[in-house]
């Protein structure tokens, strides 16, 4: 065995080892088996401190020179924050302008913002490219509320739990001759005049801690002012289990104009039939602490974990949690296929408004939803407000296509872009910014020459200003420079990156072509192959005839092939400019803008191409016909 392992491992040739491998029942020691296949590619310094930062799925913390649309973007949706419905915004910009990368951006600090406040508040980010039918966008946001309902309620019934937990331990630490279990609401006997209610601490002991701070609306008052929810010494108090509703639990109570989260006055007062008192535990301590002992009879002292909470028995409290684990029981999943489609949208509807809280749907990539499946969706969305009870909807949508509205029923139109925020190009020395910043993270001190980040920045700005772009090029090279076992990254990588993305491109491009335009395409190359210039449009659709033939395809009109023609030379494979001939007409002359010998390969790991074998005759076949 280890004379095997020998000459596996003696076995050079011109410097090329040779690597076998043990896959027979032979028992082999780790250390012997390693062959060192990785040894050499680790002992090179690696250039990179954390390549992850240099990929698409990073989103970073800060994002250069788009301050301006993250403000506006940002100012739009902070009515979110005070319970208001912020208006839909529309996001336009070429690929890789940083779109995606800033409202994902603005949409975490929205989230984490109403948690730090208690303002009920979701983002919801779907990708239409992936999600294009109204059927998928609907089943997956209903899914997503679902599981964001199922969680509230957990957390609810564990809060719940505890509560019942702690007047358990309250009542055991009573001494033996107190009354009879009092949380039971039988008893009156610990009744307080409102004087002493009044003399309470104003933080209850189920409250959280600093009680202003969960007031969102005092503290995200655009002005910058503090809002006093009641005049004087009175502070919001949570309950400690459903932090952040409003307070629009008593019917004709007077205290909704006086909403701590900032709620709009008549929205909540229309709501508030609905809504269950044990539900809304917001509440403003002087008015609570006089109010819940008028109304409860004060039936508990001071000190009681029931007192300050709208139960006035423990058996409420497990009523609560029944209801809450019923309504966990009703939620139903959505399939991701099968359900007719108004169906998939009332389970969507009523897991929204399951809660009071605003939702932000982002769409990206809307125009591709647009396309796939017109604009019903969009419309659904956007006429939700109207009907919804406790909840409020606002759109974000993102796409490349500025003319994609075009298509869109005017009043989705209207409702869609009520606010508009254009992303333009960035300019090489944005770019600039954007890689620096960037490589301080990515690559280990000195790994970068000084060239590398402007040469990588100029390449991208001359395509279109595509941050993607300029972040590939740099990992790219960093890439081949590691393999190159360089120690530092060049201007030759940024090079090689280039044409390397550019081959990886059209490899991409030519490999996801139907397979009529990759026998059109086909044509072309056996025909440049054979030292034909000038290639036309005849000449092409005859050998492109024969190749059908040979596979049993299907033959489009020469017309067809000419339109396939177009597209190719639109995807920037082919380049097809139409020459005049003077009194022949016009016609166009067609050449391959891609490397031939990579395209043909790809071409030919087709299973249907691959089975023409011998290709001369087509080519001898040119001109006839
Ligand atoms: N200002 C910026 N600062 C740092 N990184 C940026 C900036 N703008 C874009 N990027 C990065 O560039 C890449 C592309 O950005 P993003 O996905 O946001 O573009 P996009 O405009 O949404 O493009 P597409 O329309 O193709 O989806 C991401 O990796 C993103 O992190």
């Amino acid at each position: 065995m280890s004379d095997d392992n020998t000459n596996n491992r003696s076995n050079e040739i011109d410097g090329t080892r040779g690597f076998a491998m043990d896959l027979g029942g032979t028992e082999v020691d780790d250390e012997e088996s390693n062959q060192g296949l990785f040894d050499d590619l680790l002992s090179g310094e690696p250039i990179f401190e954390n390549k992850e930062v240099l990929r698409p799925s990073y989103t970073p913390h800060e994002l250069p020179h788009r301050s301006d649309q993250i403000n506006k973007m940002a100012t739009i949706l902070v009515a979110a924050l005070r319970g208001e419905t912020p208006s839909n915004i529309l996001i336009y910009g070429k690929t890789g302008t940083g779109k995606t990368a800033s409202a994902k951006f603005v949409s975490k600090e929205l989230e984490s913002t109403s948690q730090k406040y208690s303002v009920p508040c979701d983002v919801e980010y779907i990708n239409c490219e992936v999600t294009d039918t109204q059927y998928r966008v609907l089943a997956q946001l209903a899914n997503k509320f679902i599981e964001k309902n199922e969680q509230r309620i957990d957390d609810r019934i564990d809060e719940l739990e505890s509560l019942l937990a702690a007047v358990d331990e309250y009542d055991r630490s009573q001494p033996p001759d107190s009354p009879p279990n009092s949380s039971e609401g039988e008893s009156e006997l610990f009744e307080f005049p409102i004087e002493d209610a009044e003399a309470r601490p104003t933080e209850a002991d189920t409250g959280s801690g600093d009680p202003t701070a969960t007031s969102p609306a005092g503290s995200t008052d655009s002005s910058g002012d503090t809002n006093q929810t009641t005049d004087g010494d009175s502070a919001v108090e949570m309950g400690g289990l459903e932090t952040g509703e409003s307070p629009t639990r008593n019917e004709g109570d007077d205290r909704s104009t006086d909403d701590p989260t900032g709620t709009d006055a008549s929205d909540s007062s229309e709501r508030s039939d609905e809504t269950d008192d044990a539900d809304r535990f917001i509440t403003t301590v002087d008015d609570e602490s006089a109010s819940s002992h008028e109304e409860h009879g004060a039936k508990f002292p001071p000190d009681h974990p029931l007192e300050s909470t709208p139960f006035d028995s423990k058996s409420a409290v497990e009523a609560r949690i029944e209801s809450l684990e019923e309504d966990r029981e009703s939620f139903e999943e959505v399939p991701m296929t099968g359900w007719p489609t108004d169906r998939v949208y009332s389970v969507f509807f009523d897991a929204v408004d399951y809660d009071e809280r605003v939702v932000v749907i982002m769409l990206d990539e809307i125009d591709k939803l647009v396309e796939k499946s017109g604009d019903d969706t969009l419309y659904n969305l956007s006429r939700m407000n109207s009907e919804l009870e406790n909840s409020r909807v606002s759109i974000i949508g993102i796409s490349n296509d500025l003319k994609f509205t075009d298509f869109l029923d005017p009043r989705v139109k209207s409702s869609l872009g009520e606010e508009e925020i254009v992303f333009p190009p960035y300019d090489a020395n944005q770019l600039r910014d954007i890689l620096q910043h960037r490589s301080e993270v990515a690559f280990k001190g000195g790994a970068l020459s000084d060239d590398v980040i402007p040469l990588c920045a100029a390449f991208a700005a001359q395509e279109h200003g595509d941050a993607r772009r300029a972040l590939d090029l740099l990992r790219t090279a960093g890439e081949l420079a590691e393999r190159a076992q360089s120690e530092t990254i060049v201007e030759e990588h940024v090079r090689q990156a280039q044409d390397k993305i550019e081959l990886d491109r059209v490899v991409e491009v030519v490999r996801t072509l139907p397979t009529q335009s990759k026998l059109v395409l086909f044509s072309i190359i056996l025909l440049e192959k054979n030292g034909v210039h000038s290639i036309n449009t005849g000449e092409v659709f005859n050998i492109y005839k024969r190749l059908c033939e040979e596979i049993d395809a299907d033959v489009l009109t020469q017309r067809r092939v000419t339109d396939l023609i177009s597209e190719l030379d639109m995807l920037g494979i082919v380049n097809a400019v139409v020459v005049s001939k003077g009194r022949y007409g016009r016609t166009k002359e067609i050449s391959l803008s891609v490397p031939l010998e990579e395209t043909e390969a790809v071409l030919l790991s087709d299973s249907r191409l691959s089975d023409i074998d011998d290709v001369q005759p087509f080519v001898q076949a040119r001109f006839e016909n």
